[in-house]
């Protein structure tokens, strides 16, 4: 038995969300692979079979972990899975133009213990055609695993048992106090869901001062996305910026006026 002394508020303070997932053996695979690590939560976006979590095959994959399988939440969709979060972080063997900044599963898990005011996701995408761009465009970093670049896809539940490994391990050699405190942001980090808020305001802006085309929007709100993504942002931050949005509509719309 590993009686290693280990930080456990990483435990309640991740997720692991699977979306699209095609597979009721890779779920319960997955449900094991947390539980194995200490870890418990477990959602589903919009799975192919909505039985999943009761069909034998995840069951059967689950093994030990049914309990695991038992409280999975299934949901529609991402920013339902990401309610409550404040750092996502999209898994992908493939790395894309536009995406936020690439990190390893190690140093992301030595970021989520360090900082315990992250309430954090980890989302995997489907076995056949991985995670969308609008998924990964949301997220705070792509982590990518390490692996053969002739061929560096995992099976969907063994990224999930690396991703699950790393952590565990991190929490294993950082034994330091899990309050926050000096470590990590001044301020509270934004929940995902309004900084999702804020880019939907500060693209109204750009439209409406014609500096964004809607029928030509090129990547301009992707780019601004990644060059946000770059820090974490905190609730003041994102409120002075929806604060600029909201001068610059009014402002236009007292100057249509005159
Ligand atoms: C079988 S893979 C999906 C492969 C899919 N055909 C694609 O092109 O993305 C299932 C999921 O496992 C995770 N995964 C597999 N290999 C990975 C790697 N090397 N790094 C990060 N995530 C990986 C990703 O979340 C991926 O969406």
């Amino acid at each position: 038995m590993n009686q290693a002394k280990i930080n456990t508020s990483l435990f309640n303070r991740l997720r692991f969300v699977l979306v699209e997932t095609s597979s009721p053996g890779n779920v319960g695979a997955a449900a094991r692979a947390i539980k194995t690590m200490g870890f418990s939560e477990l959602i589903l976006v919009n799975p192919r079979f909505p039985d999943v979590l009761q069909r034998d095959e995840a069951v059967a994959f689950a093994s030990g972990a049914q309990d695991i399988l038992a409280a999975a939440r299934i949901v529609d969709s991402v920013e339902q899975a990401l309610e409550g979060c404040n750092f996502a972080a999209a898994l992908s063997a493939r790395l894309r133009e536009f995406s936020p900044p690439l990190t390893a599963p190690r140093a992301l898990a030595a970021q989520l213990v360090a900082d315990a005011s992250l309430n954090a996701a980890v989302i995997f995408g489907s076995e056949r055609y991985g995670l969308p761009n609008e998924i990964v465009e949301k997220c705070n970093v792509l982590l990518n695993i390490p692996a053969n670049p002739e061929y560096s896809s995992l099976n969907l539940a063994q990224a999930v048992q690396v991703l699950a490994y790393e952590c565990r391990v991190a929490a294993s050699e950082d034994l330091s106090p899990a309050t926050g405190g000096e470590v990590g942001f001044q301020g509270n980090a934004a929940s995902l869901a309004d900084i999702d808020g804020m880019f939907a305001h500060l693209e109204q802006a750009l439209v409406e001062i014609e500096f964004l085309d809607p029928a030509s929007p090129k990547k301009l709100m992707p780019r601004l996305k990644r060059l946000f993504s770059r820090t974490q942002l905190e609730t003041e931050e994102v409120n002075i910026l929806r604060g600029i949005a909201s001068q610059i509509l009014n402002k236009r719309r007292r100057l249509d006026r005159s």
